[in-house]
């Protein structure tokens, strides 16, 4: 027996639903919403295979919602209905990743030929997720991709530190290497995969923050604290890890209560008398040499040793080029299921700057190239021209001027976030608002140029 499909109908008109769903009804399981929000909404709740989404809705625009409906998982097939053909709207919709598109009034030929065109094509890329995931089961390790030596011994190292349920492991590579993905495989491998793995950035907030999110805070603790207190992230994630990034940006005081929370298993949240019990495992990670830093006295000794019982150094992207164009495949096929896409591949100029490329961001922003070519373009393969904006080596970098830096103070004075934020602006215009770029040219980690470039409004 021929298996039924879910099809959802997302439009406004009562009488076309009620002729579709004549239509499609016999052979499969129909749903209806008249509204955008009641259709994300039935969506989420029961994973259709197809859904027949109209242009013009009341709410919001189907233009709108066909991206957060690519995004759930399962992705669903979107075929878009228009009132009139629209060539504009219909590009647009077939960039976003619906797979085709009808127009009001609906011809029942062409109808049934779309439909069982677009089921097949759902069928398809549930068998390719079904296949993926097996293969991903049997590699065990879930979406690392990368051959090169360096780089599998890393692996293995983060496989066997996963047997331990305790020790520390402090993982050290530039940023974008993939320092977070390793502390996820050593948390899903341990024996406390069953628990949360919790992160923090330690270098994105105020030590306050930084504290306060830490260990939690008892009622009234400070001003502005919550009336009812709040939990603290050790435990949210007792039983299981804390991944701490960017760990040499902790305060001396914190490193202080942390060494004291490894060392008793037991904490107080801030303002609290009662002590709290945790049980908890430590990856940390650094993008600089924490062994170096906390010689020069920038990081506790004892911490160090009690969070570098196991070291793990990720090699970054320029020092294993064979793994770039693997990596790069791999992104196109994520990209291709996140947007409906069907990229196969890359053509020889593409793999050629792609190898030439220097990449200072890593394999973020190799996955970030590739998601912006899936998503703009609609190529057979990846091509050059879509990557006009990789500069070549050595290009487009920041040049040293060796000019000597002053700076203007107005007569009336001047904070110094209205200056710092001065600075950043003119940095990342001057970095063509690259972000890895300016984090560079600021010295700054990435991530905390991020943080304050979203403070500041200067991005979202
Ligand atoms: N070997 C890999 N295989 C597949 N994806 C990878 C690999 N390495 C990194 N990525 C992806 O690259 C992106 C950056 O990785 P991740 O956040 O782990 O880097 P990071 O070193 O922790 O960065 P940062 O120092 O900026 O915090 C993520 O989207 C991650 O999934």
């Amino acid at each position: 027996m021929r298996e039924k499909h879910k099809i959802l109908i997302v439009d406004d008109e009562t009488p076309f639903r009620s002729a579709l769903r004549r239509l499609l009804e016999k052979n499969h399981i129909v749903m209806e919403a008249e509204t955008g929000a009641k259709g994300l909404e039935i969506s989420e709740r029961e994973e259709p295979d197809l859904i027949l989404l109209d242009i013009g809705l009341p709410d919001m625009s189907g233009l709108e919602l066909l991206p957060r409906f690519k995004e759930q998982r399962p992705s669903p097939t979107v075929v878009m209905i228009t009132a009139y053909e629209r060539i504009k709207d219909v590009v647009m919709a077939i960039k976003r990743g619906a797979f085709d598109y009808l127009v009001k009034p609906v011809d029942i030929d062409e109808f049934e030929l779309t439909i069982q065109n677009a089921l097949e094509h759902a069928g398809l890329k549930n068998e390719v997720d079904r296949l993926r995931q097996q293969v991903q089961k049997l590699h065990g390790v879930d979406r690392l991709v990368g051959k090169d030596p360096k780089f599998l011994d890393a692996q293995m190292l983060a496989i066997k530190s996963a047997q331990s349920r305790d020790a520390g492991v402090l993982i050290q590579g530039a940023s974008g290497v993939g320092k977070e993905l390793f502390a996820k495989l050593i948390h899903t491998r341990s024996p406390r995969a069953a628990y949360p793995f919790v992160a923090l950035n330690c270098a994105a907030f105020s030590t306050e923050i930084i504290e306060s999110e830490l260990f939690g805070y008892e009622r009234g603790a400070f001003t502005g604290a919550k009336a009812e207190g709040k939990e603290g992230l050790l435990q949210v994630a007792d039983g299981g890890t804390l991944f701490l990034d960017e760990v040499v940006d902790l305060h001396p005081e914190i490193q202080a209560k942390l060494l004291r929370v490894m060392e008793e298993k037991e904490f107080y949240p801030v303002g609290g008398t009662r002590k709290k019990k945790v049980d908890i495992r430590i990856v940390s990670a650094c993008n600089q040499d924490l062994w170096q830093l906390t010689e020069q006295g920038r990081f506790r000794k004892d911490l160090f040793f009690r969070l570098a019982t196991i070291r793990i150094d990720l090699p970054s992207l320029r020092e294993r080029p064979d793994d770039i164009l693997p990596l790069a495949l791999f992104f196109i096929e994520e990209f291709n299921d996140k947007y409906g896409k069907r990229f196969r591949g890359l053509s020889p100029r593409a793999e050629q700057l792609l190898t030439d490329h220097s990449w200072p961001g890593n394999v973020r922003e190799l996955r970030n190239t590739i998601e912006r070519v899936v998503l703009l373009e609609n190529d057979e393969n990846v091509l050059g021209r879509h990557l006009h904006f990789l500069s070549p080596p050595g290009k487009g970098e920041p040049e040293p001027s060796g000019e000597r830096f002053t700076v203007g103070l107005p007569q009336e004075g001047i904070g110094l976030e209205e200056m710092e934020k001065e600075i950043i602006l003119k940095a990342y215009d001057k970095c063509g608002k690259n972000k890895s770029k300016t984090a560079r040219f600021l010295r700054l980690p990435r991530h905390v140029l991020l943080y304050r470039l979203k403070k500041y409004g200067i991005e979202d």
